[in-house]
């Protein structure tokens, strides 16, 4: 039994280290001697989603997500029919803005996303920048979710989705309405970087345990140590929130 890990267009989003988040999941997967394979897909490349447990998509310059719409789009069917099929998947920043319906930057060029989630993002006039803490209802004794964003798109969610989590500092989706990310389904997007993983150990098993979930394994995780995770979440919680 073997975790597949599909990350797409790692050469084009990766900012602000999103691929730490692909070493945080193989990590903790082989630290409870699960096995994990990591598929790279750009432009071009067969994604043959079916084999997929979990489809990682990092943050990206909007010059970026224009260089790879076109791609992204002709794979629209596929990712629309796993994501249904409760594919997990976890999209970061402009890789979270590209499942919306589109995403308006500041020149006014609407980049068309891939309309698998209910939500749309127009580019406000001032970047969104800086450390973020967020709480959620993720079944952990955590509550908060850490990271740090820089965006200038503001995302605005519909009703068929709910948000990630709720601000506690920071911006989030769009700096007005309070809400940080997505959930759909398996489908977890957000504008925090970070990496986000290796700060949220529970987000991260999260995801693990909903993907050996659909594979049908016993999904039951092994606790790890996370002391060190844990000493760094909580780190941004008292610099930031504790103390003002
Ligand atoms: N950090 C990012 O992924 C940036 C996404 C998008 N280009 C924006 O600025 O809103």
């Amino acid at each position: 039994m073997k975790l597949h890990i599909y990350h797409l267009y790692p050469d084009l989003l990766d900012l602000y280290g999103d691929r730490g988040n692909i070493l945080a999941l193989t990590a903790r997967s082989k630290w409870r001697g699960v096995e994990t394979e990591v598929h790279k897909i750009s432009l071009g490349d067969p994604l043959r989603i079916e084999k997929a447990d979990i489809l990682f998509m990092g943050g990206g310059s909007d010059r970026e997500q224009n260089i790879l719409v076109e791609d992204l789009g002709k794979r629209r069917e596929e990712i629309k029919e796993a994501v249904e099929d409760g594919l997990v998947v976890l999209a970061i920043c402009g890789g979270y803005q590209m499942l919306g319906q589109y995403y308006q930057t500041g020149e006014d060029i609407r980049i068309p996303g891939l309309s698998i989630l209910d939500l749309y993002t127009v580019a406000g006039q001032k970047r969104l920048i800086g450390n973020v803490i967020a709480e959620s209802d993720l079944p952990s004794s955590l509550k908060t979710i850490v990271g740090f964003e820089n965006h200038s798109g503001k995302t605005y969610l519909g009703s068929e989705v709910q948000p990630l989590a709720r601000i506690l500092r920071g911006y989030g989706n769009n700096g007005e309405d309070g809400t940080e990310g997505v959930r759909y389904k398996n489908v977890f997007g957000t504008y925090l970087h970070g990496p986000l993983l290796p700060k949220n150990p529970h987000l991260a098993d999260l995801l693990l345990r909903l993907a050996l979930e659909r594979k049908g394994v016993d999904s039951e995780l092994r606790q790890l140590d996370d002391s060190w995770e844990i000493a760094a979440h909580q780190a941004v919680v008292n610099r930031f929130l504790k103390n003002g």
